[in-house]
């Protein structure tokens, strides 16, 4: 039976484009997405560092594409307002015009030390702010060759999921990105990251939130999706979409990715 899960095509910039670059782009990605119109079942989201928030945002809206192209940011803080120096609230980002923000990336918790339980703060302040967050989850490779991927994961998800009802957990979106996988050239298996989503993150969310919320999250893949390798996820309907890294800054990648993400009738 297919789904009726709407598929969340992202693109992570990660620390990408400055605000100029970032419009012309965006203009120029947005022409194309419109031009070959919305595939069945898609929603598009953006997500440019915060000083180019504003200037995606108006592409957008200016758009024809609003309705299917959403914005978001790449982290936040998990207060609202304060001496804060150097951090980002989520009702600055609501207010900038985002739906959505990406909570506990790997390089967030490798490179800038994030907790499990910084994470999980995270996700709370995402809903707080009325924001969709997408949860990152995935293993190192070090993880991986000690046949630890699902204890890491299951961990992960215990912790970041911990008091949130059931219509929260239904709404989000949680990504699973290898550790391994990401800017490395070398994706995870459709055939594997679909066994982790399904048998491991889907289940997780089954066992902590009950059977309607597994149903309804949307679970991505990332980890070095390309143009020519994303089909083969979109071939699994298990997998709601991707969060691509590099190749979501070039107009022709981006915008084939997005295609693929089309769900074939039932
Ligand atoms: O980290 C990623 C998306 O959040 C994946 O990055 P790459 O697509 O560049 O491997």
């Amino acid at each position: 039976m297919a789904t009726h899960r709407t598929r969340l095509m992202a693109g992570n910039w990660k620390m990408n484009k400055v605000p100029s670059e970032a419009r012309a782009f965006t203009r120029q990605l947005l022409g194309r997405l419109e031009a070959a119109g919305r595939p069945e079942g898609v929603e598009v989201l953006l997500c440019p560092p915060f000083p180019a928030l504003t200037a995606v945002h108006e592409e957008i809206v200016a758009s024809g594409a609003g309705d299917w192209v959403q914005l978001g940011a790449q982290n936040l803080y998990f207060e609202t307002h304060g001496a804060f120096t150097g951090e980002v609230a989520g009702p600055m980002l609501a207010d900038a015009g985002c739906r959505y923000v990406i909570v506990g990336h790997s390089e967030r918790r490798h490179l800038f030390g994030e907790s499990d339980e910084t994470v999980a703060r995270k996700v709370k302040a995402a809903f707080s702010a009325g924001l969709v967050p997408i949860l990152c989850v995935g293993e190192t490779i070090d993880q991986r060759r000690q046949g630890q991927t699902e204890a890491v994961i299951r961990r992960q998800l215990e912790v970041a999921l911990e008091g949130l009802d059931e219509a929260a957990v239904a709404g989000m979106v949680i990504a699973y990105e290898p550790v391994w996988a990401i800017g490395t050239g070398e994706n995870a298996t459709p055939e594997e990251a679909h066994r982790v989503i399904q048998q491991v993150i889907r289940q997780r969310v089954r066992e902590l939130t009950g059977q309607a919320a597994a149903e309804r999250v949307r679970i991505q893949y990332g980890g070095s999706v390309n143009a020519t390798n994303i089909a083969d996820f979109m071939a699994l309907d298990g997998i709601d979409g991707a969060l691509v890294g590099g190749a979501s800054l070039k107009v022709d990648s981006f915008t084939a990715i997005v295609a693929a993400g089309r769900r074939k009738a039932a």
